[in-house]
């Protein structure tokens, strides 16, 4: 008996008659169909976040503006990062490469916070 979850590929082969690990052509057309759907999604869900981030961050661009703050705020940055790397570790991704993530996004803020104290938007 296959008991396997229905979402996963048989394993068994027992259904199939087919060497454990492999799949029929139509299972991994299917499967690699239904990942990429989520993969998808997430695409989305991310684009739709970063876009609210930055909605938030234009907003903090302008305050500092008003006010004379600078652009940058390293001290708040290295609070985020250690943040994130925590977060990081628990959810199982590599801390790294959050890192990275987070000082590209900022990197990318700061300039935004750049030409907003410019006067250029
Ligand atoms: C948004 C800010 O400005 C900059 C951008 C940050 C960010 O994108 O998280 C954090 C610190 C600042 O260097 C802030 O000061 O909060």
């Amino acid at each position: 008996m296959n008991t396997s979850h229905p979402d996963e590929p048989d394993v068994t082969g027992q259904a199939t008659g087919e060497t454990p690990g492999q799949t029929t052509g139509e299972d991994v057309t299917a499967e690699l169909a239904r990942l990429r759907d989520s993969i998808d999604n997430i695409d989305a869900a991310v684009v739709h976040m970063l876009a609210e981030r930055f909605k938030c961050t234009q907003q903090v661009g302008h305050l500092k503006a008003r006010h004379q703050l600078p652009p940058a705020d390293p001290s708040r940055e290295a609070r985020q990062i250690a943040r994130l790397r925590q977060l990081a570790e628990n959810a199982k991704l590599d801390p790294a490469f959050a890192e990275k993530l987070l000082n590209f996004i900022i990197a990318e803020v700061i300039r935004h916070h750049e030409t907003i104290a410019a006067g250029e938007e």
